[in-house]
């Protein structure tokens, strides 16, 4: 992958101009040609115009006044259409440029959540990336303007040098001073370029505050723990490092580019007093001065204009250069398997020496674990916080591969398996579940997608969940809008969102593998202890086509009831086996369950 700190590489810019223009023709094609073409003939009109200009100027000093009324009518014309076809062409661009947008965003959806891992998301490096070109995506319609605007004057610059050729052949040179303004150009966007990329992080982090300090989720805490102002002031000592950052990219880019400006400017003056000479010279004709006078000062707004719509096309051209580079590494990382999961589980899943590390991390989060979850058992996972067992969750989910060893269903290795198949078997409730701020139905729902609007299943899902007053207690039952925070909604205690998370892992019809990890932190030890048992009902009804029920908890009182618990210690297995077996064995286990039950007692 390269950084975004390098200049894009040879062929990125017709890349990427190919790819704005299939896009668009994707979205439309009779906007993309009328845009086109209004948008040429508009680049022609001026140079036009100026001919026309020395045509009636030569016939009115020649007393043709027929011919002078002939020319001052052309000269109008072309001036109206040069005033109008842009605006015309304006409204066909705007169009095909949200079209476009709309796409590019469906396609950064489906980028950020595409990958079968979590790399998009959990890679800081990548996470900056994706920031940026959120954010940079959002120039397609000033590149499509760029773009468009780049074919008139394409065609206007061939005129403009036609029409000099035939006055004067030294007058061709006038668009050679434009090169370094261009280069200047160039390079000044790369510079600001490197100052984005180095705001990002400061940015994201501004926002990530902003978003605590706002949010009422966090506005209890912020109070009690009277971190408003410390909150306050973190968030704006992130946005001066990015703004200085930035200001210091925009104040270098805009010196170079004036710089480059400065360059046309003498050869503006060159043609100017080469025009004047052949005047004085009688070699030029009083239309024939005019036009070089016109000619150049166009010269001079087609440069500019150029120089302008560089760095949009620019800023384009690296955009899509990482938006590339994403989707490389998006379908380049964890390739799914295709192999289909068994429809019941025989032996159960397996872990062979499996050991993890976190991108980037170096540091394991699991270490040489060996592990058989047997098929139709209820596995209770314990340890301290950071033991790993989140990261053992991950990836029994295939949302991680492991860094060393296997994980088996069934004898097939996970990395073999269709992850989108594997996926429509496992149903997990998170440690830190989704609040999704839908109808309630589909809140709950989402957990089997083809049901989502199904009353009668998610009716039974939340029964099943040990939530089955949840509907009773909001204003319109399944039908009442969840959340407040985009659209007028009733909002839900931290138990009842859990709740719907809760019902979402019973929401498939038969699961080979259901994970409870730690849902349960705001249900009381009581509830928990009940919901546990629901489970376990449930894997008795679930063992007879071998599913595995995986429960994380820190209650020992709560997971004394599964056929096996695993006590991870710093990423290892430290003991395995049934209570009674880890009680016997006077281990950690052991210690930590009469200590809690101690407390309860
Ligand atoms: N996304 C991540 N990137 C890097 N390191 C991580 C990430 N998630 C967890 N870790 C690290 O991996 C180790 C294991 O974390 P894990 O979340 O699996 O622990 P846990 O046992 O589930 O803890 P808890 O009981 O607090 O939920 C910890 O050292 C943690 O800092």
């Amino acid at each position: 992958m390269t950084t975004g700190t390098e200049p894009p590489p040879r062929g990125a810019f017709t890349t990427a101009v190919g790819d704005l223009l299939r896009r668009c023709w994707q979205q439309s094609p009779a906007k993309t040609l009328t845009a086109a073409i209004l948008m040429i003939a508009s680049g022609a009109t001026l140079p036009l115009a100026a001919a026309a200009l020395r045509w009636l100027l030569d016939a009115a000093s020649s007393g043709q006044h027929g011919t002078a009324a002939a020319a001052g009518g052309v000269v109008a014309t072309l001036l109206m259409a040069a005033l109008t076809l842009g605006h015309f062409a304006h409204v066909a661009y705007f169009e095909l440029a949200e079209l476009s947008l709309v796409d590019y965003d469906v396609e950064l959806i489906g980028l950020a959540n595409g990958s079968p891992g979590l790399e998009m998301h959990e890679d800081p490096e990548r996470a900056d990336r994706l920031a940026v070109l959120e954010e940079e995506i959002q120039n397609v319609r000033l590149a499509l303007e760029a773009l468009l605007s780049a074919g008139g004057l394409i065609v206007g610059a061939a005129t403009t040098a036609t029409l000099l050729a035939l006055v004067h052949p030294v007058l061709l040179l006038l668009p050679l001073v434009a090169v370094p303004p261009m280069l200047a150009g160039r390079r000044a966007d790369r510079i600001l370029d490197r100052a984005r990329l180095a705001a990002a992080a400061p940015t994201r982090l501004a926002r990530n505050l902003f978003q605590l300090a706002t949010q009422p989720a966090t506005a209890k805490e912020l109070r009690v723990y009277g971190l408003q102002d410390e909150i306050r002031r973190r968030h704006a000592a992130q946005w001066r490092s990015a703004g200085d950052t930035l200001w210091s990219g925009h104040l270098r880019s805009s010196a170079l580019r004036a710089l480059g400006q400065m360059s046309f400017a003498v050869g503006y003056v060159g043609a100017v007093g080469l025009a004047v000479r052949e005047a004085a010279a009688g070699r030029q004709s009083l239309g024939g001065v005019v036009l070089i006078i016109v000619l150049a000062v166009q010269v001079n707004a087609q440069v500019a204009q150029t120089v302008s719509l560089v760095p949009a096309l620019q800023r384009f051209a690296v955009a899509d250069r990482r938006l590339r580079e994403l989707r490389a590494a998006a379908g380049g990382r964890s390739p799914t398997g295709n192999s289909a999961p068994p429809d019941r589980l025989r032996a159960g899943i397996a872990l062979r020496d499996v050991s993890f590390a976190y991108p980037g991390t170096g540091r394991p989060a699991l270490r040489n674990v060996d592990l058989l979850l047997p098929a139709g058992a209820t596995v209770a996972i314990v340890g301290e916080n950071g033991a790993g067992k989140t990261s053992l969750v991950k990836l029994l989910c295939g949302l991680y591969r492991p860094s060393h060893g296997t994980v088996t269903v069934d004898g097939i290795d996970l990395a073999d398996l269709s992850l989108d198949d594997w996926r429509s078997v496992v149903t997990v409730g998170f440690q830190d579940f989704a609040r999704y701020e839908f109808v309630a139905r589909e809140t709950v729902g989402v957990g089997d997608l083809p049901r989502v609007a199904d009353d009668d299943a998610v009716t039974a899902a939340l029964t099943r969940a040990g939530a089955a007053d949840l509907p009773a207690q909001l204003p319109q039952g399944l039908a009442t809008r969840l959340g407040t925070s985009y659209a007028p909604g009733t909002e839900l205690s931290g138990g009842q969102w859990q709740k719907t998370a809760l019902g979402r892992t019973m929401m498939r019809r038969a699961p080979l593998l259901v994970i409870l990890d730690e849902p349960t932190a705001a249900l009381d030890a009581e509830a928990e202890h009940a919901l546990f048992e629901r489970y376990a009902a449930q894997a008795a009804r679930t063992r007879s086509y071998g599913a595995v029920t995986v429960l994380v908890s820190h209650r020992f009182s709560t997971v004394r009831m599964a056929d096996l618990i695993v006590v991870l210690d710093a990423g290892t297995v430290t003991e395995a086996g049934g209570h009674d077996e880890l009680m016997a064995l006077g281990g950690s286990y052991a210690t930590l369950y009469r200590m809690q039950a101690g407390a309860y007692r």
